[in-house]
C-alpha cells in the first residue's frame, strides 16, 4: 500500500448532480467529435461514459480496467483488463477518434497508464484534480488536491446531525 494523506475536505455528488455534470461534458464532447467509440475506464468511468455515449449516439463502448485505490487508500495500479484489439483498429492503432471516460482524474496515473496505450484519443473526465489536469483534453469542474469527492453509488442517504449539536 502506498503512504497517502486522507484528504482534507469532502466534495459529495448526488446522483442529479452527476447527471447534469455528465450532460455538461457531452455538450463540450460533442463539439470535438465525432468518435468512432467510448473507452470507458472501470469501474468509475462506466456511468459517465453510459451518459455521454447516449448524448453523442455512439453503440460502441469499450473498456479498459484498472484498479488502484481501496477507498481513500492508493495501491499498486493494476491494469486487469486492456483496450480490445478492434478498438484499438478502429482508432488506426494510436487512439484517433476514440474517447476515453473517467469519472475523475487526481494524481494522474491511470490516465498516464491508458494514454500510453491510445495516446492520440481524446480524455474527457467529469473531475478534475490539479495533478492530473494535464493529461486530460476535456473535462467541467476542478476541486482542490486535498478533495475526496464522493460519488453517488458510494453513497447512502444517513441522519445528518443538526449544525448544533457540532455537525461541521
Ligand atoms: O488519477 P489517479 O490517481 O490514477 O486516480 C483516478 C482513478 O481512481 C479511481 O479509480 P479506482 O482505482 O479507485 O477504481 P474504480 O474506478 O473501480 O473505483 C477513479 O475512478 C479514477 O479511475
Ligand atoms: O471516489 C473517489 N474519489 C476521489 O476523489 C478519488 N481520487 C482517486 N480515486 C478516487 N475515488
Ligand atoms: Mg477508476
Amino acid at each position: 500500500m502506498i503512504a497517502h494523506k486522507t484528504p482534507d475536505k469532502a466534495f459529495p455528488v448526488s446522483w442529479d448532480q452527476f447527471h447534469r455534470d455528465c450532460r455538461a461534458l457531452s455538450w463540450r464532447l460533442n463539439e470535438t467529435g465525432p468518435f468512432h467509440a467510448v473507452v470507458a475506464i472501470t469501474r468509475g468511468g462506466l456511468v459517465p461514459a453510459a451518459i455521454v455515449a447516449r448524448e453523442l449516439g455512439v453503440r460502441v463502448i469499450d473498456t479498459v480496467c484498472i484498479a488502484s485505490y481501496d477507498h481513500l487508500h492508493k495501491s499498486e495500479l493494476k491494469v486487469l483488463k486492456g483496450i480490445s484489439d478492434m478498438t484499438v483498429k478502429l482508432g488506426g492503432g494510436s487512439g484517433r477518434n476514440l474517447l476515453v471516460v473517467d469519472d475523475l482524474v487526481d494524481t494522474g496515473a491511470t490516465a498516464r497508464v491508458v494514454r500510453s496505450m491510445i495516446p492520440d484519443a481524446h480524455f474527457a473526465t467529469v473531475y478534475a484534480k490539479p495533478l492530473g489536469k494535464p493529461l486530460v483534453d476535456t473535462f467541467i469542474t476542478e476541486v482542490s488536491q486535498d478533495t475526496w469527492i464522493y460519488f453517488p453509488w458510494d453513497l447512502d442517504l444517513a441522519f445528518a446531525p443538526p449544525l448544533r449539536d457540532g455537525a461541521a
